[in-house]
């Protein structure tokens, strides 16, 4: 038999209706519905009289809008309206919500995965961008637009052209002290917002072997943000430990049996891809990004680009315009920059190892003069789990604030807004011109950095700060 990667084996195993050059109809395992990219889907099912094909498949949460102090008073009537219709079209439609009082509530690519609902092999579709973050357990998740989010409520399947494969190896070790989120960054740096246009990306290689899933997550969280369909990667035994035991996954018997297969989906040796790109490990150092889109990002040690350093015209409009927004001089370390927000949270770095990685900076310290940092945990869940622990207690004593989950300040529909102007080291996704809030700046670090960067005040180097080097703030 032909090698396959794990994109071609979902795909074959989903196919439902296939013809030669044209799309095929995909089979959808599950699809995952929030409060903003639904309310015209359902609407469309009422006028054609339709019901949701499989409500069983179907699993809705609220989170985009959610606000993260007082959840429950919602103010902003768009909002509100949105939380309700969604509550109204799960009612009469059959679908299970996890509302705001459901303590499994929280962003929908961080509880698909805690519930155990992700799973190796499926296929995972969201009216949502970030549905990537699925594929860290070997599913084909991609996001959809409304119109596809009716089709599948409608048909529980999807058109869709077959994407083109591409492999993004991750060769040699991790330095100590570098995150995943680092790697993402570095990737989408060195390769572009555009490297994954038409494919699927599968991301390899021993530093990818070696990382938990929450770091895996958010790695294929990002694919998106090079320009990728979707993200995966191979699953392994640590897929299958982590879901051992949760509250979708089966036990006992079939569990054993559900490994087996899913063991069989990991990419064949040999299985050739239509591309490969390759980034050596030890290249990676902590990113900050710099300018307003992800792959406008730098190593910590670096400075700020200058336009005389474009490799097109187009390239040297973009570092301009992005200076501009940032209101950023070229040739300045990016560690001399101060901030005024810290936000740690979004479906990017908001799960419990990245508030504990956040929480082991502290140190003891506190939150500079003059910064506002929020820690809004991925799920109610993980915000549980984070105060057993204890977490909690060491943010507000360093001077963060605790907040209940959401989407939050990743994008601001929420009251958690950056002001005009002002500067936030994030750990989100997106550092789009107005993504915190009008006339925002957004630079995206991983949940140590950010954690760093909110003690010193400006961009420090994550490494230094956990040795104890003495900052000057
Ligand atoms: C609101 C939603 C459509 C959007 C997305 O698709 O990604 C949001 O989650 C985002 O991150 O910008
Ligand atoms: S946390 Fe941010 S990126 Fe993730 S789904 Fe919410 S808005 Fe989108």
């Amino acid at each position: 038999m032909t090698p396959k990667t794990i994109i071609e084996k979902i795909w074959d195993q989903h196919e439902v209706i296939k013809e030669e050059g044209k799309p095929s109809l995909l089979y959808i395992d599950l699809h995952m519905v929030h409060e903003v990219t639904s309310p015209q889907a359902f609407e469309g099912l009422r006028l054609n009289n339709r019901k949701v094909r499989r409500p069983d498949l179907t699993f809705a949460t609220m989170d985009h809008n959610v606000p993260t102090v007082d959840r429950y008073n919602i103010t902003d009537q768009i909002a509100k309206t949105q939380i309700e219709t969604l509550q109204k079209n799960c009612d009469e439609f059959g679908i299970d919500v996890v509302d705001l009082e459901h303590p499994e509530n929280g962003i929908v690519h961080v509880i698909g995965p805690e519930l155990g609902l992700t799973q190796p092999g499926k296929t995972i579709v969201c009216g949502d961008s970030h549905t990537s973050t699925h594929g860290a357990f070997g599913a084909l998740a991609f996001g959809i637009g409304t119109s596809e989010v009716e089709h599948v409520l409608a048909a529980q399947s999807l058109w869709q052209s077959k994407p083109k494969t591409l492999e993004v190896n991750i060769d040699g070790k991790l330095k100590p002290g570098i995150s995943a989120k680092d790697v993402i960054l570095a990737i989408i740096a060195k390769f572009g917002v555009d490297v994954g246009t038409g494919s699927v990306i599968e991301f390899t290689g021993e530093a990818i072997r070696g990382m938990t899933m929450e770091e895996r997550m958010t790695i294929c969280n990002m694919s998106i943000e090079a320009g990728a369909k979707a993200g995966l990667i191979s699953p392994d035994q640590v897929t299958f430990d982590y879901l051992e035991g949760r509250e979708y996954v089966p036990s006992g018997e079939a569990f054993k049996e559900l490994t087996q297969q899913w063991s069989k989906l990991a990419t064949d040796e040999g299985a050739k891809y239509d591309r490969t790109v390759t980034i050596r490990a030890e290249e990676i150092e902590p990113m900050v990004t710099w300018g307003t889109n992800p792959s406008q990002g730098i190593g910590v040690s670096k400075l700020i680009p200058s336009p005389s350093e474009a490799v097109s015209e187009a390239d040297r409009r973009g570092i301009e315009q992005a200076l501009e927004y940032m209101d950023l001089k070229p040739g300045t370390p990016i560690q001399e920059v101060a901030v005024q927000h810290v936000f740690i949270g979004s479906c990017t770095n908001s799960r419990l190892s990245d508030l504990r990685a956040a929480a082991s900076i502290i140190n003891g310290r506190k939150v500079a003069d003059g910064v506002r940092a929020l820690v809004v945990p991925g799920s109610q869940k993980v915000k549980k789990q984070a105060e057993k622990e204890g977490l909690d207690q060491l943010f507000i004593e360093a001077g963060f604030e605790w907040r209940d989950s959401g989407c939050s300040m990743c994008l601001s529909m929420n009251p958690d807004v950056v002001p005009e102007g002002e500067r936030c080291a994030s750990t989100s996704n997106r550092n789009f011109e107005g993504r915190q809030g009008k006339g925002s700046r957004t630079h995206l670090v991983s949940p140590e950095m950010a954690a760093a960067t909110a003690l010193a005040g400006h961009f420090v180097d994550v490494r230094d700060y956990k040795k104890g080097k003495t900052l000057t703030t």
